[in-house]
């Protein structure tokens, strides 16, 4: 298994993470376990900033909170002085209990409820990422009742396909996401937000899809983009002044990944603005860009306890882990491959091929097919790489399964910052209607 950030084997021969063993975690906090490594979550948000301020452009970095949303990560965004981009009123909910400065905070969404726009214009957002004619009027209306007048981006598609999963890519025409530049409805939109009395229209987002490991296709929509943007200035004398390019930004998951470093992709995007903006016909915008996996994405590591196994001779042994597509559902979803290794005995060699399931009732639970692993014991604690980004933020409770704690560990210590749920916690929304037999008169 690749080791990320401050990851290491130690003396002992287990994995260390942010100078904690990974074994004393396991017996300090229990499996599964989400353990974030702080350094790195920190230092890759630095490497944003820090290309950004190289490149001399006005900018802002937003965390993409659907990664990994929890209140001490919105402590650590604000801390390094980024901004934060929401896609609900649970993602707000928390950046604003976590007190993450409201102005800084970002709305995305598709389909926005009246609700969650009035929360958000409540709270004084900075800036809404609209997405659709419908929401587009609505905002106007609901800022106009509370007599706000709200920032806003338009999201379009800029029809350039990135090279990743069909379900995570986003930029192409036949999108559920944003206006289509292709048959003119990023045109109209712009046409009508710039008549809208409630709205201030600051310029147009794109987000092409994400695990990306090329720049061209952040250069391509950058260029599209320009050229709309050129166009709308042209035509109706509306000046863009933020672009925001989304985020993407592919992280190594496997030996066969191939991120770029965070400073090249910047670097891309910043130089594609600066040739396309800046002459006489277009002043130099502000970019902002949205990165989520890149920042927490390898900074994750899940540890599980081994349970059962089950060889069937020449074919496959299966090995249990107490956790699964509960807590990781990537491998289900997108087919997302993962490396592993056992955190209690790091420094032995492989002797076996094994394949990693999940507890769950279902075939399709195995978080990794076909990995190599020194003898595997029933009480080994397996540790997955690269478990920060979509993992917490889409666990389930299926099976009645309850979500693993979250630690952050940094020079030597462990913080827990999400419990491990409880089984009040699973049974807390539950009612028994009035009709049924009650629960004192069941025994
Ligand atoms: C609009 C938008 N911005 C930002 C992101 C974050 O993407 P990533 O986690 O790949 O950086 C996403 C998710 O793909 C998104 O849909
Ligand atoms: N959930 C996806 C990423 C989606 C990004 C949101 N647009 C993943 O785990 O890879």
């Amino acid at each position: 298994m690749y080791l990320h950030g401050t990851s290491k084997i130690n003396d002992q021969g287990h994995l260390e993470i942010g100078g904690v063993d990974a074994t004393r975690l396991v017996a300090e906090y229990g499996t599964p376990l989400y353990v974030f490594d702080e350094a790195l979550v920190r230092g890759r948000c630095r490497e944003f900033v820090e290309a950004f301020k190289a490149s001399g452009l006005k900018f802002q970095v937003a965390y993409a909170s659907k990664a990994f949303c929890v209140m001490a990560m919105c402590r650590i965004v604000d801390e390094e002085g980024m901004s934060l981009d929401v896609v609900s009123d649970g993602e707000l909910y928390t950046a604003l209990q976590a007190g993450f400065p409201a102005d800084r905070i970002h709305f995305h969404g598709n389909n926005k409820t009246i609700d969650e726009l009035e929360m958000a214009i409540d709270a004084k957002i900075g800036c809404f990422v609209v997405d659709n004619f419908i929401e587009l009027q609505m905002l106007d209306a609901i800022a106009g009742e509370k007599r706000q007048k709200v920032k806003i981006l338009l999201r379009i598609t800029p029809g350039v396909e990135a090279h990743t999963h069909e379900y995570i890519s986003t930029g192409q025409t036949d999108s559920k996401f944003g206006f289509d530049m292709g048959n003119g409805s990023a045109f109209r939109a712009v046409q009508e937000a710039s008549q809208l009395r409630n709205v201030e229209l600051l310029g147009v987002h794109s987000h092409i899809g994400s695990q990306i490991f090329e720049v061209e296709g952040f250069r391509m929509a950058a260029e599209k983009v320009a050229g709309f943007a050129v166009q709308v200035r042209k035509e109706i004398g509306v000046t863009f002044k933020v672009i925001n390019l989304g985020g993407g930004f592919g992280i190594r998951y496997v030996n066969e990944d191939s991120p770029l470093p965070v400073a090249v992709y910047v670097k891309a995007i910043t130089d594609a603005i600066k040739d396309n903006f800046g002459s006489n016909d277009f002043p130099m915008p502000e970019i902002w860009v949205e990165p989520g996996r890149s920042i927490v994405g390898d900074a994750g590591t899940t540890l599980y306890t081994v349970g059962t196994t089950k060889d069937i001779p020449g074919v496959r042994k299966y090995v249990a882990v107490d956790g699964g597509m509960t807590d990781n559902p990537r491998p289900a979803l997108y087919d997302a491959v993962y490396e592993a290794m056992l955190a209690n005995r790091a420094t032995e060699q492989p002797t076996e091929v094994v394949s990693i399931a999940g507890k769950c009732c279902e075939s399709g639970d195995m978080l990794i097919w076909d990995l190599n692993l020194p003898k595997v014991n029933s009480g080994d604690v397996l540790a997955v790489s690269c478990t920060g980004a979509y993992n917490y933020a889409m666990a389930s409770n299926y099976n009645r399964i309850r979500r693993p704690g979250v630690i952050f560990v940094k020079d030597g210590q462990s913080d827990l910052v999400v419990k491990r749920e409880t089984f009040e916690n699973i049974v807390g929304n539950d009612i028994i209607p009035a009709r049924m037999k009650q629960l004192s008169e069941t025994v």
